[in-house]
């Protein structure tokens, strides 16, 4: 089956197709959704900092508008990019999502990171480039480790100060230079609660546009030591059976398809597929 919706990089000076328009507020949205007609999009007098062709949505070309803030459109509304992942349709989320990167990215380079002067976008590329040093800059991507580790038919999940009230999750963190993926995994839940892990299994991968993380998923086996929560990252952190688990996380996360897979093995229930 082909996918409706497919990342590109398009011609600017192409006119009509589709655009989106975000801001620090998220994303503008009617109730027809999130894709305006581009040609009036553009008509609206907005503060844009930046134009990308994205991608096309069922063959029609998409467009991001990146603004500098946000400003009224009659009869539309502003929405976070995390509103759109909990509530709405998994393929517009999939076109947020990849616009919330590029213009996140759009937005923190348009000045050389070497010499401070402004970098212009590369045709047919995604790309920004500084012609005096002959640097370009490509979208940035966070390597991160989420891992849930498991003893029999306990699970260990923790709860960071900025979690929803009573939820709890697997832990993650952001890989350092220097550490393969591994050696990340192992940092962080030691950094994060204390307890050293073996049997490390890769179970999967998620793009995690907040901002620009790509989510790899592990499991693992408790090999020793006793939960101590770091201060200020990990409020909390308990061994939950699999028979009493607390409020998960959504159920588009990574997070929540490997608690999910590690109880359906434990119980011979059929496994769930890891969202894209
Ligand atoms: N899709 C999912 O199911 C889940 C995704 N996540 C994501 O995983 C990522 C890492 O999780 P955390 O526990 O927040 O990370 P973490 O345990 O490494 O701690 C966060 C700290 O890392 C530092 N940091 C921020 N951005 C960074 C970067 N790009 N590179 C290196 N360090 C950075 C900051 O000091 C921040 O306070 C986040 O993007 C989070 O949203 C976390 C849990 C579930
Ligand atoms: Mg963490
Ligand atoms: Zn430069």
């Amino acid at each position: 089956m082909t996918p409706r919706w497919t990342t590109a990089v398009l011609d600017t000076d192409q006119p009509g197709g589709w655009a989106v328009a975000r801001s620090p507020e998220g994303f503008l949205f009617d109730d027809n959704g999130a894709l305006f007609p581009r040609e009036w999009l553009k008509r609206q007098e907005l503060p844009i900092l930046a134009e990308h062709g994205i991608g096309h949505l069922d063959g029609e070309p998409v467009y991001l508008l990146e603004l500098r803030n946000h400003s009224e459109v009659s009869g539309c509304n502003w929405k976070g990019l995390r509103a759109f992942m909990l509530e709405g349709d998994h393929t517009l989320y999939k076109v947020l999502g990849y616009a919330a990167q590029i213009g996140t990215w759009a937005r923190e380079h348009r000045f050389c990171g070497n010499c401070g002067q402004a970098m212009t976008q590369v045709p047919r590329e995604r790309a920004m480039y500084c012609q005096p040093c002959d640097i370009r800059s490509y979208p940035r991507i966070s390597p991160s480790m989420i891992v849930l580790v498991t003893r029999g038919d306990e699970i260990l999940l923790g709860r960071s100060p900025r979690f929803v009230p009573g939820v709890y999750s697997t832990l993650a963190g952001f890989a350092e230079p220097g550490e393969s993926a591994e050696d990340c995994l192992i940092r962080e839940v030691r950094e994060e609660v204390r307890i050293e892990v073996k049997n490390i299994q890769y179970m999967g991968s998620q793009c995690w546009p907040f901002p620009h993380s790509m989510m790899l998923g592990f499991h693992a086996e408790y090999a020793g030591g006793e939960i101590v929560c770091q201060e200020d990252e990990i409020e909390d952190a308990q061994w939950f059976n699999v028979h009493a688990l607390p409020p998960l996380p959504a159920s588009r996360s990574i997070a929540r398809y490997l608690i999910d897979v590690y109880v359906a093995r434990r119980l011979g229930h059929a496994e769930p597929v890891l969202p894209g």
